[in-house]
């Protein structure tokens, strides 16, 4: 066992949400790691987070994860795809948290949110990070934090020869959000848990 092993196994918990957590394995639906997730889920006790914006909801996993810090904690949430804001819908009622979330089918490119946020969790296309920080920015509470989730693209980001040209176009994307957040924030945490974590208090 290393040292990397030895955290991780301290970290780990039993899965509050199995049935889905299986769901999005069996189907490929891309859900946050469990350490990434960890990190957020202490953020939000740490810093009393009641109410958070989520861009990318899938089926709603990591959803589900965020009110479950806390009774108080509200959840407004934004899909793109139809058929997994619908899973998510019905995920979000099996779990009885329906009336905590706002859960929203619409593309966060162009969506209109109504309220404000302790905490913006991005987790959508990764080529519009920067698109989603500016766009929803402005809808933070004052000491709200923002969270960006896959700033590693599991390992594409520091690859020198990329051969796909859309993969490489991504990687380009990434790696240039992923600088101009460190240019143009003066609070940033990169951590490299999970799939790469940014966490940037303004
Ligand atoms: C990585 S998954 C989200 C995973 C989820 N946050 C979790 O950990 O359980 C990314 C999701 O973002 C959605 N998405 C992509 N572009 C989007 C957009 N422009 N607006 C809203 N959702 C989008 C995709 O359909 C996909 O379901």
């Amino acid at each position: 066992m290393d040292e990397n092993q030895y955290i991780e196994a301290l970290n780990i918990r039993d899965e509050l949400f199995a049935d889905i957590y299986q769901y999005a394995l069996e189907n490929k639906i891309p859900i946050i790691d469990s350490d990434a997730l960890n990190i957020i889920k202490n953020f939000i006790q740490l810093k009393s987070v009641k109410s958070v914006l989520e861009i990318g909801t899938a089926i709603g996993y990591s959803g589900l994860h965020i009110v479950s810090v806390h009774d108080d904690v509200q959840l407004t949430t934004v899909e793109l795809n139809k058929d997994s804001y619908k899973i998510a819908d019905e995920n979000f009622k099996k779990y009885n948290v329906q009336d905590r979330v706002n859960n929203i089918h619409g593309n966060a490119k162009e969506v209109e949110i109504d309220g404000t946020f302790d905490m913006i969790f991005i987790d959508a296309s990764k080529g519009n990070n920067q698109l989603f920080l500016e766009k929803y920015k402005p809808l933070l509470n004052p000491g709200g934090f923002i969270i960006v989730d896959n700033i590693l693209l599991r390992g594409l980001v520091i690859e020198e020869t990329i051969q796909n040209k859309n993969k490489r176009k991504l990687k380009e994307k990434v790696d240039r959000f992923n600088h101009y957040v460190k240019e143009n924030y003066d609070h940033t945490m990169y951590f490299n848990v999970g799939d790469g974590l940014l966490v940037i208090t303004i």
